[in-house]
């Protein structure tokens, strides 16, 4: 006979293969068993569906429980076993006077929540019925609270002070969502009261509990003599981090990378049919069960998570809700859930200095709406608000030295955020990229380290991640150590195989290069250099990290179509097109979606105060005039509905072509137009900015400084917006443009082609003006059309930003096609 244990652990187990442990119903499953024969019993089926937690009988005569909460859904099904076992347990003695009794009491209580759910589908068709005869646009709440923030004076600072992040400490979080289960053991009081600001750091060690556990990981354990090895350090002569190439884009033909398009997308097509014939076999294979580690501080969270879990499911039983019939059963299902962690070396809102925050934060939710587990690892620069300490510590070697990581962690949007604490990245919040070559190799090296044993180390929900099918995204060069580390460290050694790891390529500039002596801060056996050795023409023989991570990775991403296209050829691969070409066959350009929740005129908590005002569609002409007026009024320019305004929002360097716009300002200061310039980055630039507000102070603001807040209200207030990067691998400023309303000239490169098809006034199709050769010249050209359609043409000025504004650009287009990538990867041997 079955006991009450076996079955707990059939279910549970189920529910880990399928890495979705936060809801373990299991004790209203027991309250249904039959108290003799649990044999008769057995569970037989186990998938997702659309709806909400609830016991009942199926048209079949079966028992199901529906369990879930946003973003998972659950039935388990239990029917009387037919084998062997079954009959000899049903012709004992004790057959089934209990079961029946059981029966009866369940089919009483099913015939009652029959009847309620009938009573909630009156209601229902009632609702709807009033609801299509009232529409109030009014109605809808929003998301978040005002942040309340505002400028201290109607000129814009523009001092080295503003290049603090302040708009962050304003930045109101959804905390909602934050499951605060995990952390009912090995609190640390330090941490728990901590604010969302800059002023309160923690000092080093200050969070730490007294107690020091070390997990010891069964990999961990298994492995200690090939990650243990001491490296000397060494001088090494510095040398850039940065390829100094520089790519010609011009050369980026529309012609060719039309025609390239043409083929490319063939083969995209051919290879999702093949990623989706399954072998059987593997997938079995693939399949196996995600580890729990058993260490006391993990397994006494899971019982109180099992408690906490337990009674909510109770009471959620108790309460049904009645919208749960309509909410769409997610994607996925069976084998092709993934356990999904990608590691960034920045994401939004924590942490940000450009596009791979913004990319960090919005892609892992929209694979967490597909159904997947998701999970982001970050290192933690600062004292954040939501994550909070996980009490799992463990310590790692980074050139000698041993260097302790502490893990914090948050659940939000169905995502488990975890962010890595050391000495190593605490006080670099305003400068996360800083410091000399060495210093930031090894941050990287202690990162990607510790990053590739996040799933055996921190539980989340309860549970770690494991290995069943989990795949790693790693994000440009600061990550493409982990694929290389999965490589040496486990799979070489016969563990995690069937973990698979994606390099995305969101910037192919910055790739890690240093010395070929730079090997030995990296900690791999020797023969792995050759994956690092790499010559050009320009830098010599040197160490390349980004080149050994796209050899390693399992599949290769970029962020465009476009991008993926340029980096295969010698002016736009930086040195790696070689590399890139030799391992086309897993590589794929996926544009960018953007967070349609943060970045949205219709929710933007930025536009709630200070004379903003959030608008839609429907209210798009007062809406953005009254926030342009607001704009212009913050910034000290006159206010003039009329008088065109442009802006620039971005990293001010060679790539985003800052020098065009500077060298047109003379010509658009003749055209009667105002002009808003956000940015930081190389010094003589930001110099330029404030030259510029300081010569035409009634018509150009520079702000030099990094501010989301006046990111989304430039967004918002400007009629106009500039990208004339010289490349640009997606580019996400002209997607939020989009959205806002306003119209992107762009010079026509990488994600700039892809997302801004050019305005033909004769069709009045198009989103924007593009140009095709990064020049000066040329931006003028485009930009005067723009200007002449803004002034003349008032009708065909909104067809562009309506057709701009009704784009579905959300990141679940690009999440479907990430989700294909990371399949195909699992199957790939
Ligand atoms: N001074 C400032 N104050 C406030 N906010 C500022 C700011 N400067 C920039 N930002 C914000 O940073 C983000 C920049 O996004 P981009 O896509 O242009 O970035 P970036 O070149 O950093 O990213 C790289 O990665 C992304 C993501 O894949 C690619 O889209 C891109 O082409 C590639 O170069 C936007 O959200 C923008 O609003």
């Amino acid at each position: 006979m079955a006991s009450i244990g076996t079955v707990q652990t059939a279910v549970d187990s189920s529910i880990l293969r399928h890495g979705r442990n936060r809801h373990r119903p299991i004790i209203p499953i027991l309250a249904y068993r039959p108290k003799k024969s649990v044999d008769a019993w057995g569970l037989t089926n186990f998938h997702t569906v659309g709806f909400s937690r609830n016991l009942c009988e199926d048209n079949d005569g079966r028992l199901s429980l529906y369990c879930g909460s946003a973003g998972w859904r659950w039935r388990i099904k239990f029917v009387q076993a037919t084998g062997k076992g079954s009959e000899e347990a049903e012709s004992g003695d004790e057959q089934d006077d209990a079961l029946h009794a059981t029966i009866e009491k369940s089919k009483k209580v099913l015939a009652m929540q029959r009847d309620l759910l009938k009573q909630i589908a009156e209601r229902k068709k009632l609702v709807s019925s009033i609801k299509s005869s009232i529409i109030d646009p009014e109605s809808d709440e929003l998301p978040y609270e005002e942040s309340g923030g505002t400028f201290s004076s109607n000129r814009m600072a523009t001092t080295e002070g503003d290049k603090i992040n302040e708009d962050l400490d304003h930045e109101s979080l959804s905390t909602s969502s934050v499951h605060s289960a995990v952390n009912d053991v090995n609190e640390n009081p330090a941490s728990a009261s901590s604010e969302y600001s800059f002023a309160n750091m923690t000092e080093p060690g200050k969070d730490l509990p007294h107690n020091e556990i070390s997990f010891q990981s069964k990999p961990e354990r298994q492995l200690k003599a090939t990650t243990s090895d001491t490296v000397q350090s060494q001088d090494v002569p510095s040398a850039p981090l940065r390829s100094s190439v520089t790519p010609s884009p011009e050369s980026f033909s529309n012609k060719n990378y039309y025609k390239w398009l043409n083929n490319a997308t063939e083969t995209i097509i051919s290879d999702s049919e093949t990623s989706t014939k399954v072998d059987s076999d593997k997938l079995k294979d693939a399949n196996v069960g995600t580890t729990i580690l058993s260490d006391a501080p993990s397994s006494l969270k899971y019982e109180k998570n099992k408690d906490a879990q337990e009674s909510s499911l109770e009471e959620n039983v108790k309460v049904q809700d009645p919208a749960g019939e309509d909410v769409k059963p997610p994607p996925l299902a069976g084998p092709n859930v993934m356990n999904i962690i990608l590691v960034a070396a920045e994401c939004a809102p924590w942490s940000k200095t450009g596009g791979l925050g913004d990319v960090a934060g919005a892609l892992p939710k929209a694979l967490a709406r597909r159904g997947h587990r998701v999970m982001v690892v970050a290192p933690r620069y600062s004292n954040y608000a939501e994550p909070q300490n996980s009490g799992v510590r463990k310590i790692y070697k980074v050139d000698g030295q041993d260097m302790e990581v502490t893990y914090f962690q948050a659940y939000i949007d169905g995502v488990d955020f975890v962010f890595m604490d050391s000495p190593m990245f605490r006080h670099i919040e305003n400068n996360i990229y800083g410091g000399n070559r060495v210093d930031i190799l090894k941050r990287m090296v202690l990162f990607c380290k510790a990053a590739v044993e996040v799933p055996w180390l921190v539980p989340c929900g309860g549970f770690c991640y494991g290995d069943g099918n989990l795949v790693f995204i790693a994000n440009d060069w600061h990550t493409a150590l982990l694929p290389v580390y999965l490589k040496a460290y486990y799979r070489d050694n016969g563990l995690m195989k069937y973990t698979r790891s994606v390099l995305v390529i969101h910037n192919i500039a910055h790739q890690g290069r240093g010395p070929v002596d730079d090997f030995s801060y990296v900690d791999l056996p020797p023969h792995y250099l050759d994956l690092f050795r790499l010559y050009d023409p320009v830098g010599g023989e040197h160490f390349n990290i980004f080149a050994a991570g796209l050899k390693a990775a399992d599949r290769v991403l970029t962020v465009s179509h476009g991008y993926s296209w340029e980096l295969k050829t010698s002016e736009g691969g930086w040195g790696l097109h070689g590399i890139i070409n030799e391992n086309d066959w897993k590589f794929r350009g996926i544009v960018n979606g953007i967070d349609t929740k943060d970045w949205n005129p219709e929710l933007d908590i930025f536009l709630q105060s200070d004379g903003y005002v959030n608008y839609s569609l429907d209210t798009l002409q007062t809406g953005k005039a009254q926030c342009k007026a607001a704009l212009q009024k913050e910034l000290g320019l006159p206010v003039c509905a009329d008088v065109p305004l442009i802006g620039f929002i971005g990293r001010l360097d060679h790539q985003k072509g800052v020098d065009l716009i500077a060298e047109a300002v003379p010509w658009m200061m003749d055209q009667d137009v105002q002009l808003v310039m956000l940015g930081t980055g190389r010094p003589d630039l930001e110099q330029l900015l404030r030259h510029f507000e300081g010569v035409y102070s009634d018509r150009v603001r520079g702000w030099v400084g990094f501010s989301v807040k006046t990111a989304h209200r430039i967004t918002a207030g400007v009629d106009i917006l500039l990208m004339p990067s010289r490349f640009e691998p997606c580019g996400l400023n002209q997607l939020y443009a989009m959205c806002y309303g306003t119209i992107p000239v762009v010079h026509a490169v990488g994600g700039l082609r892809d997302t801004v098809q050019p305005f033909n006034p004769f069709e009045e199709t198009g989103l924007g003006w593009t140009f095709g050769r990064a020049e000066t010249n040329e931006l003028i050209n485009a930009l005067g059309n723009c200007l002449l359609t803004y002034r003349q043409y008032k009708k065909s000025w909104e067809g562009l930003q309506r057709r701009g504004m009704t784009q579905d650009l959300s990141w679940d287009n690009a999440a479907q096609n990430y989700e294909e990538v990371l399949i195909a990867a699992k199957y790939q041997w």
